[in-house]
């Protein structure tokens, strides 16, 4: 036998809805509240006995005001809002996430139902999203970690691979000028017997800081070995790139590196071998591949040279 509604099933539910973590709020066709929870009201930064009978867009411009409750990033709230009716009027269900200024998000729901009336439920989901975001930014550690050369901060072999396969594919596909620079410390190993393998360290991690900062931030600089870098230079032509070698090993010959903070300065010198994309290359192995027969030369020239 079908068991008959109970006469007080609204007040059952409204007290459910009352002490539920989620919030629930009623809007007329006029667009104002006409029930909600206390947490519905918080969305808009005020309590229920506030909220009750105003209009929600009233309620919004007070929360983007006060910069209470629903974050309003904007700085031209009426088109704000206006969008977000055409956005809300568009379909009969619309569901959307929503943060607050006290850290917390909601999951809305908002039904327009024929009666002109519109229904919006959130769920809380603030722990999920503060999972969420410890799962990015650890996810964003590990990325690091993994592309990163532990010893001096630079890209490393494994990110140079996967840079140098993005900037070759762009530059072919666009048609744009592309420039590689393989660069190698000279004599490093005359630097390792006189001051020690930690010295050495600590010259290729000065070094490496030192030449990432003349390089611009479009440009990547890793570690592929030893004392052997690279700098991928997107947009450059060769003749720039010939430049920017040459300003890179001239300011690296006259900066002093401090193996302990009593020694004197200590002078290196690099060899640096350029290459430029050319019609017929397909990938930066043609560009590596010149780059480093021009190293080669620049070595067997005497060092402390661009090829
Ligand atoms: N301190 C330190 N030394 C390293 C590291 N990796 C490689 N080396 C040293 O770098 C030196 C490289 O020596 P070589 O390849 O003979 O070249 P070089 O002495 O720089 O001579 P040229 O390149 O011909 O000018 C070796 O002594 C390696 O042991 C490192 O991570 N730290």
């Amino acid at each position: 036998m079908q068991k008959s509604t109970p006469a007080n099933l609204e007040a059952i539910l409204i007290e459910g809805i009352e002490i539920s973590p989620n919030c629930l709020g009623v809007i007329n066709s006029d667009k104002e509240v006409i029930y909600c929870n206390q947490h519905f009201a918080s969305i808009f930064g005020t309590t229920v006995q506030n909220a009750t009978g105003k209009k929600s867009a009233d309620l919004l411009r007070n929360a983007w005001e006060t910069k209470q409750g629903v974050i309003i990033n904007t700085d031209n709230f009426e088109q704000w809002l206006a969008n977000l009716h055409k956005l809300h009027s568009d379909k009969a269900l619309n569901q959307y996430e929503t943060d607050l200024t006290d850290g917390r998000w909601f999951k809305m729901t908002r039904i327009n139902l024929d009666s002109g009336n519109t229904i919006i439920m959130g769920v809380d989901i603030t722990e999920l999203k503060n999972a969420q975001k410890a799962l990015e930014d650890a996810h964003q550690h590990i990325e690091n970690l993994v592309n990163t050369d532990q010893l001096t901060g630079v890209h490393n072999r494994r990110s140079y691979n996967q840079i140098a396969k993005q900037e070759c594919a762009r530059a072919i596909r666009f048609n744009q000028p592309l420039s590689l620079l393989v660069i190698d410390i000279d004599y490093f190993k005359a630097i390792n017997d006189n001051y020690g393998h930690i010295g050495g360290d600590k010259i290729l991690k000065e070094f490496a800081q030192t030449c990432d900062k003349l390089l611009r931030l479009s440009d990547s600089l890793s570690r592929i070995g030893g004392e052997e870098f690279t700098a991928i230079l997107p947009m450059t032509s060769q003749d720039e790139a010939k430049l920017i070698a040459e300003r890179i090993r001239a300011q690296i010959a006259q900066h002093p590196f401090y193996v302990s903070q009593t020694c004197k300065g200590i002078n290196i010198t690099i060899s640096i071998g350029c290459s430029t994309l050319v019609e017929g290359d397909t990938s930066m192995n043609e560009l590596f591949f010149r780059a480093d027969k021009a190293l080669y030369s620049a070595k067997n020239s005497g060092r402390n040279k661009v090829q």
